[in-house]
């Protein structure tokens, strides 16, 4: 039985990077929107909530597409900043222009318009970054508590949509960048599991874990060992 197309409607190569790994095992072939050579739609995400924007973000994908389409909307959100960055965490230091300047770029934006699209993100990133850094400053740990969101939404090729799942991710923002590995607020989010590791542990960031050690613990991962069974289901049938 051939694996199922599954198109993973979403632009950002961090959360592809970790789908692929995440459907090991099932009869699916991940395809990227970049793999279908046309140009990308605009998804305006202006839900109030990540399940408004997953499942848009599914539905617009597979009526693109015309296949079944998978999509995750995601972010971060911290206590003491009442949720926020929450649904607007992939664009938050862009929100208000005066944030500090990234290491990498001096304005907000440039760095999309120069730099292309990847290096753009790395950019947006550190300053995201940069801002929850500032936003948190002097505040001591038992204030730095935070959470990652994922919903993933199933859609249809008609874009009906099949099921949507939620994963979550507890953990404490830190006061330095750690590691290389992961993407966006990974190098400052420490997960509750690595604060409990054990007396004297300075507990692992996301980004100084292996992949294989983020997926079992992480928001996105969680979401995803409850949408299996749609997938598995799918794959049986043949989509
Ligand atoms: O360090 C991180 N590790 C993670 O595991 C993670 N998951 C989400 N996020 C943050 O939340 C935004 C999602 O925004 P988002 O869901 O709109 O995605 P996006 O705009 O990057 O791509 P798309 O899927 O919408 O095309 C991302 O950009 C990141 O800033 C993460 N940061
Ligand atoms: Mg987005």
């Amino acid at each position: 039985m051939s694996p199922v197309d599954l198109l993973f409607g979403t632009t950002n190569p961090g959360k592809l990077r970790e789908l692929r790994r995440l459907v090991a095992g099932l009869a699916v072939r991940v395809v990227s929107p970049d793999d279908l050579g046309r140009p990308l739609p605009e998804v305006v995400e202006d839900g109030a909530t990540f399940q408004a924007n997953a499942e848009k973000k599914a539905i617009a994908w597979a009526r693109w597409s015309g296949l079944h389409a998978l999509a995750d909307d995601s972010g971060l959100c911290v206590d003491a900043l009442g949720g926020a960055p929450g649904v607007r965490s992939a664009r938050w230091s862009d929100l208000e222009p005066d944030g500090p300047a990234s290491p990498v770029c001096e304005l907000a934006g440039v760095a999309e318009l120069e730099l292309g699209p990847v290096a753009g993100r790395a950019a947006r990133d550190e300053r995201n970054n940069d801002k929850l850094l500032a936003a948190l400053s002097g505040l001591p740990d038992p204030r730095r508590a935070a959470r990652y969101e994922a919903v993933l939404a199933l859609a249809r090729p008609d874009g009906t949509l099949v099921g949507t799942v939620t994963g979550t991710c507890s953990g404490r923002i830190g006061r330095a960048r750690r590691g290389d590995g992961g993407f966006g607020y990974d190098p400052l989010f420490i997960p509750t599991a690595e604060l409990q590791a054990g007396e004297g542990t300075r507990g692992r960031t996301m980004a100084e874990l292996t992949p294989e050690e983020k997926d079992a613990l992480s928001h996105r991962g969680e979401a995803f060992r409850r949408l299996r069974p749609l997938l598995a289901t799918l794959a049986a049938r043949g989509a």
